[in-house]
């Protein structure tokens, strides 16, 4: 079996871009149904069960979404997970609600690390991508930000879709070295069942990995732990790190110790879950303690998934939990 480490907690399905690989509007309009608040699990509801996370393993906590930042007082969530003793609590997030005075509360309140997500460094390219008009220059300043408020080091997460942005990897790549700033190179994924996935629109990490060998030397640095979704890099000219996922052309099944919580409390033990057991449902029915525990722990010893290892032509087609719901 493998090991129940990391608990990926997503605050809320909604958010403020509509990524084209994520989101899309066509999909996600003014009329689509999202969770009303009260189906969403409160901050005290996701302190109890991390602590039973925690008691089966757990020592990493991610908040994430839809934009976790579009949830109010996700510092005071934060507090309680550190009051519990979390050791290391991060966030992954757009960075449109992220200013100087929250950085600096998040980090008061235990935040660990922060990951903030920018496709392009052109503003027509990442408008384009995040399909609300959003600009560069706000996520810039949401990056400073975390910086100033010693996040450090901030990841970069950028998606690459062919046709898209794959144009922007050099410059983003240029940008953030030396930057202190770590940027991931992202594989587009068949998360959910709507952003229209092809293989043909995959920049694999293998070509962006030569891309960049071609303008920086760089070199492979061993992970920070078993596990660890990105594949390290070094550039040998001492500017610092770059990384690359690679979910689907080189899968890392093989070491998932991810557990994720949806919006309304149900636990999936796979990014590209269909179905989710419901905590909440125990939570609110007055279940004790070891009677949640037990649950949590059945579904891990039970899990078999794999998916990113056997991905094809059937099983993208397959109806799955969507990003924007599960968190990343
Ligand atoms: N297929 C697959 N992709 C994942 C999984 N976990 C993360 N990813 C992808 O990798 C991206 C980066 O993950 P992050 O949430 O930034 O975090 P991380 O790399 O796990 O974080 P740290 O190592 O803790 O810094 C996500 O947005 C997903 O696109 C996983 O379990 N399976
Ligand atoms: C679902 S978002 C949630 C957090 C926040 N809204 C953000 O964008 O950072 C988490 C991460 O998933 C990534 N992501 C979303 N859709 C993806 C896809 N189809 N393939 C690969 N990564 C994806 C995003 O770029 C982001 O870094
Ligand atoms: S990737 Fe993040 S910012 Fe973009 S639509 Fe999905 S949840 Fe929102
Ligand atoms: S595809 Fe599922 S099992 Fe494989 S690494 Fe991702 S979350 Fe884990």
């Amino acid at each position: 079996m493998r090991p129940l480490r990391d608990l990926r907690v997503s605050l809320t399905d909604r958010c403020n871009f509509r990524c084209r690989y994520c989101m899309p509007k066509e999909v996600f309009g003014a009329d689509f149904a999202f969770l009303p608040h009260h189906k969403l699990l409160t901050f005290e509801e996701i302190t109890r069960l991390t602590g039973l996370f925690q008691e089966l393993g757990v020592r990493k906590v991610r908040l994430t979404g839809g934009e976790p930042l579009l949830r109010k007082n996700v510092d005071d969530l934060v507090r309680m997970l550190n009051d519990i003793g979390v050791d290391d609590i991060a966030l992954t997030t757009n960075g449109s609600a992220l200013n100087s005075d929250l950085a600096k509360r998040l980090k008061t309140a235990g935040l660990r690390r922060i990951t903030i997500s920018l496709d392009s460094l052109r503003d027509e390219v990442f408008m384009a991508m995040n399909d609300v008009h959003f600009p560069v220059s706000k996520v810039l300043a949401a990056i400073e930000a975390a910086k100033e408020a010693d996040l450090n080091p901030v990841k970069i997460n950028m998606v690459v879709k062919k046709g898209w942005n794959e144009s922007s990897i050099l410059e983003m790549a240029d940008y953030f070295r030396g930057s202190g700033c770590i940027l991931r190179l992202i594989e587009f994924m068949d998360v959910g069942s709507t952003n229209g996935w092809r293989l043909a629109d995959v920049v694999t990490a293998e070509e962006m990995v030569s891309l960049i060998q071609t303008h920086w030397p760089i070199h492979k640095l061993p992970p920070n732990y078993a596990g660890e979704v990105a594949l390290r890099y070094e550039y040998e000219d001492g500017q610092g790190e770059i990384g690359v996922i690679a979910s689907v052309t080189q899968a890392f099944c093989g070491a998932c110790t991810r557990a994720r919580l949806s919006p309304e409390g149900k636990l999936y033990t796979c990014l590209f879950g269909a179905n989710g057991l419901d905590l909440r449902a125990l939570l609110r029915s007055g279940a004790s303690d070891d009677d949640i525990r037990l649950a949590i722990h059945n579904a891990w010893l039970n899990r078999d998934d794999r998916y990113s290892e056997l991905r094809s032509s059937l099983t993208f087609s397959r109806t799955k939990v969507e990003m924007s719901h599960i968190g990343g």
